[in-house]
């Protein structure tokens, strides 16, 4: 089998040895002696032919549901989770109207920034000074970044920019990755920019849980227990990784934390107060227990609905807490206050003490993470399908090939073109077209699994028929798409007689 340029890329990586579910041929050992060998390894692939048209476990809801309800339910990602990731992707690809005469905002390689910053008027923030985000695209490699704009920092120390290298090597669920940091004078003074992984259409923690709102009557009820245990779990998850590496977060605060997905949330400006702090020279030690502490006030915050700025009387809160809490968390959050006057809170024992809490997020996640890989194998399927599609479409209909006006509708590109009506173009008794989904999807699967079911293609004029299996017919496909993969074979003796 030639290169074949409908492969998914996954399947172009595999070595020749492995299991390839896109070859014609199955046995690596196809030719003299494969019989002789021919049940070995088989162990490690499917039976074959592989029964590619019976699609994922389907639900019992299948058989409530009218055909065309049914296809789109059983065959396709959910509606919300499918709305989820299209206004992402739409969110993502956003760029802002273009006014005649003014270029598109650029900064370095980073073109088309988009503001994500929803305030008018910047006011300086935790780092003590004005910050502005957007999102950017980078001409080196088309990804989309997370611009952080810290106003009007002058850079005294070249090792300061430096400290963002030991960020780059953080990985970590709950944390956004911290890509680079460098100066600019573009905006007529002196600015750093700070480029972090862009997570798109996230919100602060301080956005979600305390929005701006003029309504008292729409204000947020009390935040669940778990959702809590929760934000614990994954900060000081992301903690034990950032003091296992021999730094500190110095951001966990309301409005540093951004929430990507239903109750996920990560350290989103990490690295920005090592840079511009540099100059103080503080002990690590000393802030990793602020980290702590900062963790216990941001857990205090959001269980009592109080702003971090009115946090005064931190003790009244606790008891605050309390009242609407279990007596566990309002201790754990006691503890996590008290790590400045205690020595050396590790991360690790933090991890420890919350043990079950850690499961019950273990839990959760992994239910969610058999959630998509369920629906990953529904996309999967639909993947295939779309390649056997774009193989057909440029071989149904082509006006010539090879010098011959009728290549598309002569030997065996005949039947494809009947296939094609067989598919696409049926007509019920009244002559209406039959958009039934299950038919196309059924019929694209037993093609592209090749299966012993014969079909009978009648010719548009109906004077011919034909009995012909899917087995048959994805030969021909594959016949059909392999002479298009070699070109003009007139054209091509030509050039070579001309050599
Ligand atoms: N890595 C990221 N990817 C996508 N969006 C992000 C990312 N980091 C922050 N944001 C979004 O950008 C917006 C502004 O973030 P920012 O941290 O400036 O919050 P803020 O409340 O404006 O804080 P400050 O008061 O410090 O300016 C928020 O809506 C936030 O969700």
């Amino acid at each position: 089998m030639g290169y074949d340029p409908f492969m998914s890329s996954v399947s172009q990586g595999l070595q020749s040895s492995q299991y390839n579910p896109y070859a014609e041929e199955h046995n690596p050992l196809a030719g003299a002696g494969a019989s002789y060998y021919g049940a070995q390894n088989t162990y490690s692939t499917p039976s074959q032919p592989l029964q590619y048209h019976l699609y994922y476990p389907l639900a019992p809801i299948r058989d409530t549901l009218q055909p065309y309800q049914r296809a789109v339910f059983d065959l396709f990602l959910p509606e919300s989770l499918r709305e989820d990731l299209q206004k992402k992707a739409e969110a993502a690809r956003q760029v802002l109207a273009s006014q005649p005469g003014v270029q598109s905002p650029s900064l370095q390689h980073y073109h088309s920034l988009v503001p994500l910053d929803i305030k008018l008027k910047n006011t300086p923030g935790i780092f003590g000074l004005p910050t502005w985000v957007w999102k950017a695209t980078s001409r080196k490699n088309g990804n989309i970044y997370c611009l952080r704009r810290v106003e009007g920092f002058r850079l005294t120390n070249e090792d300061a920019i430096k400290a963002v290298n030991s960020w780059k090597k953080i990985s970590h669920p709950n944390i956004v990755t911290t890509v680079e940091a460098f100066t600019t004078r573009d905006f007529n003074d002196s600015s750093l920019i700070f480029v972090h992984s862009y997570h798109p259409l996230s919100k602060t923690l301080a956005e979600h849980h305390f929005p701006v709102t003029t309504n008292r009557f729409s204000r947020p009820g009390p935040v669940p227990e778990k959702v809590l245990w929760s934000y614990l779990v994954q900060l000081s998850s992301a903690l034990r990784v950032i003091h296992k590496a021999k730094l500190a977060a110095r951001c966990i605060d309301i409005s540093k934390v951004i929430l990507t997905d239903k109750n996920r949330i990560k350290l989103s400006a990490c690295s920005i107060f090592d840079v511009i702090n540099f100059d103080a020279h503080r002990r690590v030690e000393e802030l990793q227990q602020e980290d702590f502490f900062n963790l216990g006030k941001l857990v205090l915050s959001i269980g009592t609905n109080t702003s971090p700025r009115n946090m005064q009387d931190l003790r009244t809160l606790l008891e605050q807490l309390g009242r609407n809490y279990s007596e566990e968390l309002k201790e754990r959050v006691a503890w996590l206050l008290s790590a400045p006057q205690q020595q050396y809170m590790t991360a690790d024992q933090l991890i420890r003490d919350l043990a079950l809490h850690v499961d019950d997020v273990f839990v959760s996640s992994s239910n969610a993470y058999d959630e998509a890989v369920n629906h990953l194998g529904r996309e999967l399927e639909n993947g295939r399908l779309v390649r056997l599609l774009a193989k057909l479409g440029t071989i149904n209909e082509r006006p010539e090939f090879d010098g011959d006006p009728n290549w598309s509708e002569t030997e065996h590109r005949y039947m494809l073109k009947l296939f094609r009506d067989y598919v696409f173009h049926q007509v019920d008794t009244q002559g209406n077209p039959v958009l039934d989904l299950g038919h196309i999807i059924s019929c694209l699967n037993k093609l592209d699994a090749g299966t012993e079911e014969k079909i009978y293609l009648t010719s548009r004029d109906h004077q011919s028929t034909f009995l012909v299996t899917y087995r048959e017919l994805k030969k021909q496909v594959q016949s059909a798409f392999g002479d298009l993969q070699k070109g003009n074979t007139k054209q091509q003796q030509q050039t070579s007689r001309g050599f």
